[in-house]
């Protein structure tokens, strides 16, 4: 039986078609807040791993079992501990929407947008992944938008650019640890919404460019630990099992275990002072302000106030 939700765990659906990027941002979100995730295409059945990898869409029957096993899985990581989980899930109809929401208890969505020809051509440049590009025209079919249901935000897939998650949120969670998660993830869902544009970009990379290298600098590639890796095997048994464990061999799915993003991130982690100089750190503070403006006014709010301040990095 799934464990009852914490009431200080939230769990965020990560959903959108194939492609458009949840795992990504599930495993980075959970990675660089020292949360735990979980993937749901570690919880297909092989028989739909199968399907889908013959070039047949899923139907209804097929998901019903596995989203009750990932609403399971879901409920049983968030008991075990703190902080948010994340749950990287196409979710694609309503319906399945309310069955996870039903059995999670104060659900969150951040809805990845992406239309149907780019998401084909990033499920295209995949390599070694079951899903066939050509199954993109019935994700996008499936796809019931969560747009205007409650607790969801909408994230434009393609604004989450590097630049992004290194020189936005990564920068502020380490420099307002106390914060906890709630900062990041009000980056995530004011800033990402209206597109980090190139305007904020460039300011952004000149304000990176003037604090000294010690402040923001990449720290190595983050080995396998946690949060690059779902708390998977939650079929069955042991799910949950929370970060850095490490998971049993992909069902099927055929992703690189433990796959990289394209360029080297820094760390999880958001205890380390930023060394920045006061002009630099100035300048970031107003390109990151200017960002949420161009958002649509995130900037300026107190975010102590919000009562989600209260979360803090899981231990
Ligand atoms: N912000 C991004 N910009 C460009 N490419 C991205 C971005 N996010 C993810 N990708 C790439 O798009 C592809 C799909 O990403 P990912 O596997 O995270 O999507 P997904 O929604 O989890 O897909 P699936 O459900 O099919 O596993 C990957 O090749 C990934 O590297
Ligand atoms: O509901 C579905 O049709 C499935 O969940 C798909 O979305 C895939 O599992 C996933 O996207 C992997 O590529």
């Amino acid at each position: 039986m799934a464990g009852s939700a914490r009431a200080d765990s939230t769990a965020w659906l990560v959903m959108g078609v194939s492609g458009s990027g949840k795992s990504r941002l599930a495993g980075e979100l959970a990675q660089r807040l020292g949360a735990r995730w979980i993937d749901a295409d570690d919880l297909h059945p092989r028989r739909n791993l199968d399907r889908m990898a013959a070039g047949l869409p899923l139907r209804d029957e097929d998901r019903w079992p596995w989203l009750a096993a990932v609403a399971e899985a879901a409920a049983r990581t968030s008991a075990e501990g703190p902080g948010p989980v994340f749950v990287a899930c196409s979710a694609l109809k309503r319906s399945y929407r309310e069955l996870l929401r039903e059995r999670l208890p104060g659900l969150r969505v951040l809805y990845l947008r992406l239309d149907e020809r780019s998401a084909r051509a990033r499920m295209a440049q995949r390599q070694d992944h079951f899903m066939p590009a050509a199954l993109a025209y019935s994700q996008a079919r499936d796809l019931e938008s969560p747009e205007g249901e409650p607790g969801v935000r909408v994230i434009e897939a393609a604004s989450l650019s590097n630049a992004w998650w290194n020189f936005v949120l990564q920068p502020w969670h380490r420099r307002r640890p106390e914060l906890g998660h709630i900062h990041a993830l009000q980056l995530i869902r004011d800033i990402p919404r209206a597109h980090v544009g190139w305007g904020a970009y460039d300011e952004l990379q000149r304000a990176h460019a003037e604090v000294t290298p010690a402040s923001f600098a990449p720290t190595p590639a983050p080995s396998r630990g946690p949060g690059r890796r779902s708390a998977r095997g939650a079929r069955g048994a042991g799910a949950g099992t929370g970060p850095g464990q490490t998971a049993p061999a992909a069902l099927g799915r055929g992703r690189a275990p433990g796959a990289q993003p394209r360029d080297p991130l820094p760390t999880a982690g958001g205890t380390r002072e930023c060394g920045a100089g006061a002009a630099g750190r100035h300048r970031l503070r107003a390109a990151v302000g200017a960002a949420q403006q161009h958002a649509g006014g995130a900037g300026g709010r107190a975010h102590a106030a919000h009562p989600a301040a209260r979360l803090r990095p899981a231990a």
